[in-house]
């Protein structure tokens, strides 16, 4: 393995969690990775049995301090220990559109891998309202937060628009990190084939392909693939409530506005990471 840490960001759907060992050495053998998605994420890469995965927030990682101001470097004290070979990661979001976090990701360790989740934007704006209105009942409608005045111009003063500009955020990591250090995932593809983009995940850690197609079942209530055994339980289980719940419906038009809108930035998103994600 290459890098030690790892940092992965959500659908974007988010973004990463490092790894600790006891010694740098030790660190150093260990991977970790967390996601930038800059929507949310998912627990597969945790079928595998060299990924332990931390459970805390972003400011276990990056600390506020009085000021208000993080710490120059996140503290590796704060990860978990890793056995030899085995790898961390750190997965939250908001790290992939944080503008501090690059610094202080590569402060902590130029070699963290880091593994973006992204899908079409316009979706993401959507279900990132949605969770926001399961939070908050009563919020005024997408149309009224995505757009200024009316009908006006794009709001990417509204953070459910903003953290959508990939290219944007994107220039701002690759400052620190080369493109080497990033795995983007389809979060499009991460539903229609998970075992296909778990494949790439699992390539890009240097991990032996464990987790395949046998692992997932599509399940047709909750209208998005499950595992057919949970780590631990030996029982089907799939995302929460709060992952694949229902969009609330958006005027055509609107959608079609926004399309318009992040069609320039998805055009550079491709071209920076080589890929094209079809959203356009
Ligand atoms: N297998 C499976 N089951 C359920 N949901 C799935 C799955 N794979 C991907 N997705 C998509 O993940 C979206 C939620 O992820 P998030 O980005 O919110 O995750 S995270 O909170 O940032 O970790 C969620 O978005 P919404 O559909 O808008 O809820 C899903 O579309």
């Amino acid at each position: 393995m290459v890098g030690p840490h790892l940092v992965g960001f959500k659908t974007v759907t988010s973004a990463g969690r490092a790894v600790r060992g006891r010694s740098q050495q030790e660190r150093d053998r260990a991977g970790g990775w967390g996601k930038v998605e800059t929507g949310r994420s998912q627990p597969q890469p945790r079928l595998s049995p060299f990924s332990r995965a931390a459970g805390w927030d972003p400011p276990a990682l990056m600390p506020p301090t009085s000021s208000g101001c993080g710490p120059s470097t996140p503290s590796l004290s704060l990860m978990p220990r890793t056995l030899d070979g085995q790898i961390t990661m750190e997965k939250t979001p908001s790290y992939f559109v944080t503008r501090e976090a690059p610094r202080r990701i590569h402060g902590m360790s130029p070699a963290t891998k880091l593994i973006v989740v992204v899908r079409n934007p316009v979706t993401r704006a959507i279900s990132d309202y949605a969770q926001m209105l399961s939070k908050t009942p009563g919020l005024p409608s997408f149309g009224t937060l995505a757009f200024r005045r009316g009908l006006g111009p794009v709001d990417t003063a509204w953070s459910a628009v903003r953290i959508g500009l990939y290219a944007q955020h994107l220039d701002n990591w690759l400052r620190y990190f080369p493109l080497s250090r990033f795995l983007f995932v389809s979060g499009e593809r991460l539903v229609s084939d998970p075992a296909g983009e778990l494949g790439h995940v699992q390539d890009f850690l240097g991990l032996k392909r464990v987790v395949t197609d046998k692992h997932f079942y599509f399940n047709a209530t909750k209208g998005f693939p499950c595992l057919k055994k949970a780590q631990g339980s030996g029982h089907p289980r799939c995302l929460g409530k709060s992952k694949g719940r229902p969009h609330p419906r958006v005027p055509e038009a609107m959608v079609q506005r926004l399309r318009a809108f992040y069609r320039p930035f998805n055009r550079k998103f491709y071209q920076m990471t080589g890929q094209d994600f079809g959203w356009d």
